[in-house]
């Protein structure tokens, strides 16, 4: 579970812009340890360039970035390869290596990391495709073999190989029918609890955002404007997060109420005091 006392990420002042473009402009934010953090915002706001920067993927101008207490411009080599090897990632499309196997691919950041037999290899690359829910006679099916919830199982897997502490998983439920998608979203929350998983999440479904996520964060005038639970969110002015979080699409969800009913209460209780 979620520990404020125990930061995952931390991030602050970072400013990333394209020549004259700036998309990011002093933004902080700061990832718990156990949590899983949904992170949304309006199409083209910077999701994508934060995740990016953090991962050391896009420059960025300006900024701190520290990953369990270790900044990551100070770090030596040898901090920066323990960090690496602590965070996994699942891109948007799953970016599997289309010529290879699905356990060869899930074998790749071990084979970049790790030193050991290639029969172990498979063993453990084996072990994660059973803890995502693949079975062991998918190891040799290709890509393109393979739906797209295997497919973003396969990627989750490739993104647990080296038993990170914090994965950043981008549009995981992207391109899934809504019950494929909640079966990821069950397997999200299924790792969180089982391996003390850290999640950073960019999303835009809106039923992942209501039945996962510990926290929210949202992207908008290039920083982080909001970063709190979904009542927190409905209690915002911000007009992006009112028609976001209120709109008619998040009304026919279930949790929607229950949360609306949670602020109310919570503002009735300020009011009688
Ligand atoms: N390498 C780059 N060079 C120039 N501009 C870029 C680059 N990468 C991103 N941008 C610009 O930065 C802005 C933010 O892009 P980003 O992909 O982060 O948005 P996003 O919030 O992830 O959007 P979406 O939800 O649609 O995926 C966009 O205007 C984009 O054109």
């Amino acid at each position: 579970m979620a520990d404020k006392n125990n930061i995952a990420l931390s991030v602050r002042d970072v400013h990333v812009q394209f020549g004259d473009h700036v998309v990011l402009h002093d933004l902080d934010l700061d990832v718990y340890a156990g949590e899983i953090l949904g992170f949304v915002g309006g199409s083209g706001t910077g999701k994508s360039v934060l995740m990016r920067a953090v991962l050391g993927l896009n420059q960025r101008q300006k900024g701190q970035i520290k990953f369990f207490g270790h900044d990551i411009d100070a770090a030596d080599n040898d901090t920066r390869l323990a960090i690496d090897m602590r965070m996994g990632v699942l891109f948007q499309h799953g970016a599997l290596f289309s010529s290879l196997t699905v356990a060869e691919n899930i074998e790749v950041p071990m084979h970049e990391y790790l030193s050991m037999p290639k029969s172990l290899m498979r063993e453990l690359a084996l072990l994660k495709m059973e803890l995502v829910g693949l079975k062991r006679s998918d190891a040799h099916k290709m890509p393109s073999e393979l739906s797209g919830g295997m497919i973003k199982r396969a990627a989750f897997a490739r993104a647990l190989a080296l038993d990170p502490s914090i994965v950043f998983l981008d549009e995981p439920t992207s391109g899934l029918d809504p019950i494929g998608a909640a079966e990821f979203d069950a397997l999200i929350a299924k790792l969180r609890d089982t391996l003390g998983l850290t999640v950073y999440m960019v999303t835009h479904d809106l039923d992942s955002l209501f039945s996962v996520t510990d926290r929210i964060a949202v992207l908008g005038q290039k920083k982080v404007i909001a970063v709190g639970d979904l009542e927190y969110m409905l209690a915002q002015d911000d007009p992006w997060i009112q028609s976001y979080f209120k709109g008619e699409r998040a009304r026919t969800i279930p949790a929607f109420d229950k949360a609306q009913r949670k602020m109310q209460s919570n503002n009735s209780q300020l009011a009688s005091q």
